[in-house]
């Protein structure tokens, strides 16, 4: 396919590549064959990336292992200025990364904006914290001993990302490996590589030496199998659905990775009886509908107390009622389109569920005029919690609004899933802040706040919804080894 970079306007079209990067060089499958990639705005062909398969997965893998003894000897600040070099450029080229996401993702320019300066905020966060990786004297147990412990980079890791970010999920998992001195596999989602391959671009660009980044696409069967069973790759990082997961870490167990997994969610965000509503409701909109609802951290149930239900749903209804759906390249559009017709048959799935079980549409619920991908920003009142909208994850733009009495039927419904990324809660009561926030079995606590997304903190789930966490200090040691040394013959 003929490198149609022209019809996306890019100020440098070089960061639009159709090819793979191993070892330091572009390059295309050994087969030759190709995946088309899609805008979900207008189903035209955008581009077309290499189906790599096993054999060249294989060579990414030893093209990381060969890289891993120079790069981890090098100083963490040697690796730290590469990091912010390539962290600079990610900035300096926003407008063209940007288009880039909108035109293979859906989202609107401006979070498509938003997503490059949070991808990038990593790097510059694990720059830093790479030279922070401490190690500790332990007191001896015995005498003439010395005890030590050092942290190490665990070696050669492979990072399996999904399509909704996808600039941020390949950062926050890169950052920390890199900083850490590990080398790594790049595998993103096939519905959007192309944000990858221009990260490549640009690590190339930032002196990244050959081997540290090598990106590859293809089919998620033949790649991931070498990704989980190559016995040269210790760490295995995931982001993306229980299911898969829950396949990834069965594929892994056999060489015994290390593996973070960041899995699918079922967020409840609570509006209580003391809440500032004006609040509540501008923390619903960008939870819920951020992304057109296609993150694992969006709100998906409003567990919304009888005191202040029937405001809460007029305020909201207003605002979902403002959103403005359309292809995300042109101005003021806040909802792009879903990702493909299978997540908005989802959606419609769900909300057909609720319906028949006795909710009732406020606004929205069926597919938007503009046809394709696009559906109507979505209230659903009076859902019941045996719909299946209470127990899956809808991953699309609507918000179904469940009612509660007390503090504590909150609590047992907020719970009531096998999920635990994300929560939401709106309250003033200290009391109830405290009492509550410990209740929560989740990993994420949003009080007050509906965007609860920074490198600052830790990200990451209990329950179903994964292993480890992203971002923050903690982030880091999801690439280290612990050694222990123990030293004998001091004397003393
Ligand atoms: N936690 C989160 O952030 C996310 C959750 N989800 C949830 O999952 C649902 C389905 O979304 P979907 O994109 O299909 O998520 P998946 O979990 O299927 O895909 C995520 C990534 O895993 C890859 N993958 C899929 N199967 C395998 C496999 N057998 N071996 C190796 N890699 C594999 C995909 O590749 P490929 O692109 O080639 O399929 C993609 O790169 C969503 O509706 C949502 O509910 C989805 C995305 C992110
Ligand atoms: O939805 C996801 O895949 C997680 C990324 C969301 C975020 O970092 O806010």
């Amino acid at each position: 396919m003929q490198t149609p970079a022209a019809s996306l306007p890019l100020k440098d079209p070089t960061l639009f590549r159709q090819a793979n990067y191993i070892d330091g060089k572009w390059v295309q499958a050994d087969s030759g064959k190709t995946l088309v990639v899609g805008n979900p705005a207008t189903g035209e062909p955008i581009g077309a990336v290499p189906a790599m398969g096993a054999a060249e997965t294989r060579r990414a893998i030893e093209a990381a292992d060969r890289a891993l003894p120079s790069w981890r000897a090098m100083t963490a600040k040697e690796r730290s200025v590469i990091l912010r070099r390539l962290y600079e450029l990610m900035l300096a080229n926003t407008e063209d990364l940007a288009v880039i996401m909108t035109a293979e993702q859906g989202k609107p320019l401006a979070e498509s904006r938003g997503e490059i300066a949070y991808a990038a905020s990593f790097l510059e966060w694990f720059a830093e914290e790479g030279k922070r990786v401490y190690g500790d004297v332990i007191p001896q147990n015995l005498k003439g001993r010395r005890i030590l412990v050092l942290k190490e980079p665990i070696g050669v890791f492979a990072s399996i990302t999904p399509w909704n970010f996808p600039a941020a999920m390949i950062t926050r998992k890169t950052g920390p490996g890199w900083a850490a001195g590990c080398t790594g596999v790049i595998r993103p989602a096939s519905q959007t590589p192309f944000s990858a391959l221009a990260i490549a671009a640009l690590a190339e660009r930032a002196g990244m030496p050959p081997g540290v980044c090598n990106v590859i696409t293809g089919p998620s069967g033949e790649t991931g199998t070498e990704l989980t069973s190559n016995p040269l790759v210790r760490k295995l990082t995931f982001t993306g659905s229980t299911e898969v997961g829950a396949k990834l870490l069965a594929m892994c167990a056999p060489t015994i990775k290390k593996t973070s997994m960041e899995l699918g969610g079922n967020a409840p965000f609570i509006v209580f009886d003391d809440a500032d509503l004006d609040a509540a409701v501008q923390g619903a909109i960008a939870s819920k509908y951020r992304n057109t609802g296609q993150t694992c951290v969006c709100a998906n149930r409003l567990l919304v107390q009888e005191g202040v239900y029937d405001a809460f749903a007029a305020k909201l209804k207003v605002a979902v009622e403002a959103l403005k759906v359309g292809n995300g390249m042109e101005a003021g559009v806040t909802q792009g389109p879903l990702i493909n017709a299978e997540a908005v048959a989802k959606v419609e799935a769900h909300i057909a569920d609720a319906l028949q079980r006795g909710a009732r549409v406020v606004t929205g619920g069926r597919r938007h005029a503009l046809g394709g991908n696009f559906f109507e920003p979505t209230l659903l009142a009076d859902v019941p919690a045996d719909a299946v909208i209470f127990h899956e994850e809808t991953f699309g733009p609507v918000a179904p609004l469940f009612r509660f009495a007390t503090e504590a039927e909150a609590i047992r419904l907020a719970n009531a899933t096998p999920f635990g990324l994300a929560s939401y809660f709106y309250a003033r009561d200290i009391g109830r802040i405290f009492r509550v926030a410990e209740a929560l079995e989740y990993g994420i606590i949003g009080i007050n706040e509906g965007i609860i997304s920074t490198e600052v903190a830790p990200f990451g789930g209990m329950k179903a919804s994964g292993l480890g966490r992203e971002g923050s200090k903690y982030g880091i040691d999801e690439y280290l080894e612990v050694k222990y040394l123990a030293l004998g013959g001091i004397g003393t």
